[in-house]
């Protein structure tokens, strides 16, 4: 039987034909160890009293979570020593925490450190996302980098399997965690999405905040094969983004977080820096695409750390036809 590719292994000879620089394997590593921990916390959570609040609200007043907190401090306390790694931006916290004076070619570390934290007390998947970008000049300290500057994205999905999925810019690869050793082993090389799909996600209960571009294509989705699309549509909706994500990256899919009604003063729901930025990267390496509706995902300059954004990625062809029906709405109300 061939030896298995650990993550280490991919890392280290197949991840880029001149080798990754060792300083982001390093990093890599840390956060596959944070992510492994995360795992044994979640799992243990009933047994340490962890479930339920915190009893605070994040930066962006949302009640956090025991485990939201707690992973945000794995995270952190794992990465910090890590060479090289000049800050960590965290969806938990207010500021970039500065681990040393930066210079050119240091990383930086943006996470949301559980994503989907709603599902925890009931026991349905939930994850971590991350994203590494570099420092620019010696002395730089903005952190506020557009997504196609990533060097490295991916995630951890806490669900049946535990499993790692990242992009070192070069297609997407899925590790599974081996329960004994703990060791990450690619067993989902070179992860693509079809460019055709019957499958969206949308939390439905918002219909009446969408916009007009939105509730057609959904409308047209629930029309099956009486309706446009002359097909029948499935629905899901985990209300956990790397779930909705690794379903997508497994069978294909459309995922949808729209701007609305409800959402519209804050920029949507998601943020980019943590959530949007990450996915995105790693559904274009898929074959897949991301847009806000307007633009592409990893377009987007960033203006502030906890900035929200529309998301719809997915399957290329669906995600081009709703961005097209943004399209004709903007081009309707023009005129
Ligand atoms: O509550 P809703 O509308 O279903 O929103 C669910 C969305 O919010 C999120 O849970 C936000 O992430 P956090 O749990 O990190 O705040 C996404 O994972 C998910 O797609
Ligand atoms: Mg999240
Ligand atoms: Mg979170």
């Amino acid at each position: 039987m061939s030896e298995p590719i650990t993550l280490r292994r991919f890392l280290t000879r197949y991840a880029e034909p001149g080798g990754l620089d060792p300083n982001l394997i390093f990093l890599i590593e840390d956060i596959a160890s944070a992510c492994r921990v995360i795992g044994n916390r979640l799992r243990n959570a009933a047994f340490e009293g962890n479930h339920g609040l915190a009893g605070d609200t994040n930066v962006q007043g949302e009640d956090q979570k025991k485990l939201d907190v707690i992973a945000d401090e794995v995270f952190a306390r794992i990465c910090e020593s890590s060479p090289r790694l000049a800050a960590l931006v965290s969806e938990e916290r207010e500021d970039a925490v500065w681990l040393k004076e930066p210079e050119g070619g240091d990383y930086l570390l943006f996470y949301d450190p559980l994503d989907g934290s709603s599902n925890i007390d009931v026991n349905l998947s939930v994850g971590s996302i991350f994203s590494i970008c570099t420092v620019g000049t010696d002395g730089d300290r903005d952190v506020l980098k557009a997504g196609d500057a990533q060097h490295c994205s991916g995630y951890a999905i806490y669900g049946p399997t535990m499993m790692l999925v990242l992009t070192v810019g070069s297609g997407v690869y899925g590790f599974s965690c081996e329960y004994g050793t703990g060791d990450f082993r690619l067993t989902h090389p070179r992860m693509t999405i079809p460019a055709e799909t019957s499958e969206f996600a949308i939390n439905a209960s918002r219909y009446r905040l969408w916009d007009a571009p939105v509730r057609r294509y959904v409308d047209e989705c629930s029309a099956g094969m009486t309706g446009p699309c002359g097909r029948d549509f499935n629905m899901r909706w985990t209300a956990s983004m790397v779930a909705e994500v690794h379903r997508i990256l497994t069978r294909g899919g459309v995922f949808l977080y729209p701007v609305d009604d409800g959402n519209r003063a804050a920029g949507g729901k998601l943020r980019l820096l943590y959530e949007a930025s990450p996915m995105a990267l790693l559904v274009e390496q898929a074959g897949g695409a991301a847009t806000d509706g307007h633009s592409r995902i990893l377009d987007l300059q960033p203006t502030g750390h906890h900035q929200r954004v529309p998301v719809i990625l997915g399957s290329a062809n669906e995600v081009d036809r709703i961005a097209q029906y943004h399209t004709a709405d903007a081009g309707s109300a023009a005129s």
